[in-house]
């Protein structure tokens, strides 16, 4: 029986995998299904984002079956019911008529694919050993930089960790509060298993906590604000970090160059009802009446990190402007750390798994900033083989793994000397 929602679910997976190869990130996309339900939105961006994410084992699965590789268009249709019917548990009958029909509607080609598209998609119903392909792998350009820094192994490991994909982890307002169903991490934040909509959670319309990855709530954690004290965010848009610093009491100057940026910033505080001074500027540019006791430098980067929540990026990027970022990362550390006073502290991070953009960046700034130190991190949760030998700490997606793992991040805690 076919379900119109889900048909229409299926077709608005297509438009955001068609895309995705014209060079637009899913989230860049969130207009383009506007006619949809609210629900078919979250089913068609589920459906793009598994397609995105099993994307080569669907092709190796459809090399068996297909003869002529077929058009671009009918290919996402191809590897989007594959990922549904061997990853997903979609019913056969159910998902080869479906795709038979969307196939149907795609105008001359897709009725001449027809025939074909639903003679595959019986064999690939049928298809045994999915479980055992191996994970898909990062694209070239960024495999052999992940394999030059961690071996291959971990390579392997990291790849199967953004074929997992990603819990949902909150940050809680106030230090210890929970909600039902969620495990503590042992860093302090609380994450959730499963299919979860966010804004039917307890706590959401009351902003008692908001959605960052548990790496991503550390850099906050590894600068420890104090009530009261001033703190610039230089990059800071949308804001997790922010609303951390304000949070913890902390009075901060949020500054990032994107105004789009800024305006889910502000909405998000208002969610909260945390306040921070919101500047629209260049970082390299600002400059603050008052020295501040302290800077958060969350620093624009490759987001190779997020690959297991945006499985969208290996095919948007090509590992050009890599070279372009670090001397942005190292023009912003140098700027960050003239506006410090003597004495004060610089917490520095990534999303990135490259070393060029995390543990090169701190020892290259070591050299250039003469009684510059790195003060070790010792939170808790952490262990000691995450921390490096320039004294950062590097996480990793294969860290956690039966916890569900973690974004990659590189972070370091810089004090000026007094
Ligand atoms: C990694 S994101 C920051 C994430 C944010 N700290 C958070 O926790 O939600 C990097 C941010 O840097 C901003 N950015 C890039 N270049 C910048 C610059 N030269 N000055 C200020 N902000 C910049 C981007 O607009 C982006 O919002």
């Amino acid at each position: 029986m076919a379900k119109p929602g889900e048909d229409k679910a299926r077709k608005g997976a297509l438009t955001l995998l068609q895309g995705v190869r014209d060079g637009l990130s899913l989230s860049d996309q969130s207009g383009a299904l506007k006619a949809l339900t609210p629900s078919e939105q979250a089913r068609a961006a589920r459906l793009a984002t598994e397609t995105l994410r099993h994307h080569a084992r669907a092709d190796l699965v459809l090399a068996n079956y297909v003869n002529r590789r077929p058009a671009p268009q009918i290919a996402d249709l191809l590897r989007l019911a594959t990922v549904e019917l061997l990853e997903l548990g979609g019913a056969a009958h159910g998902v080869v008529h479906a795709s038979v029909t969307l196939c149907r509607g795609l105008g001359k080609r897709g009725n001449a694919a027809a025939g074909m598209v639903n003679a595959v998609l019986r064999k690939v119903s049928a298809h045994q050993g999915w479980q055992d392909l191996p994970p898909q792998q990062m694209p070239n350009w960024l495999r052999g930089r992940v394999a030059a820094a961690y071996g291959n192994k971990v390579t392997t490991a990291i790849e199967s960790a953004h074929q997992n994909g990603a819990p949902l982890d909150l940050t809680m307002k106030t230090a210890g509060a929970t909600i039902p169903d969620a495990d503590l991490l042992p860093t302090g934040s609380l994450r959730l298993h499963g299919q979860v909509q966010v804004s039917g959670l307890p706590g959401f319309d009351s902003g008692d906590w908001w959605v960052q990855d548990a790496a991503a709530a550390l850099p906050v954690r590894l600068l420890a604000p104090r009530p009261d004290e001033y703190i610039a965010d230089l990059c800071a848009a949308p804001g997790g970090k922010t609303m951390q610093l304000a949070a913890a009491g902390a009075r901060v100057d949020a500054i990032d160059i994107s105004a789009a940026r800024l305006k889910r910033l502000a909405e998000n505080l208002s969610r909260c009802e945390l306040s921070a001074n919101l500047v629209q500027s260049d970082a390299l540019k600002w400059s603050p009446d008052a020295q501040p006791d302290a800077i958060l430098l969350d620093a624009p980067c490759s987001a190779t990190g997020t690959i297991r929540r945006h499985p969208d990026l290996p095919f948007l990027r090509d590992g050009k402007g890599i070279r372009e970022l670090a001397g942005l990362q190292a023009a912003l550390l140098d700027h960050a750390l003239g506006l410090l006073p003597p004495g004060g502290r610089l917490v520095y991070a990534v999303c990135s798994l490259l070393p060029d953009e995390g543990e090169a960046q701190i020892t290259a700034a070591l050299t250039r900033h003469r009684g510059l130190i790195v003060t070790q991190p010792d939170l808790p949760g952490i262990d000691r083989s995450w921390i490096t030998p320039e004294g950062g700490l590097r996480l990793r997606p294969d860290y956690w793994p039966e916890q569900g793992g973690m974004d990659g991040f590189y972070m370091a805690r810089l004090q000026k000397p007094a």
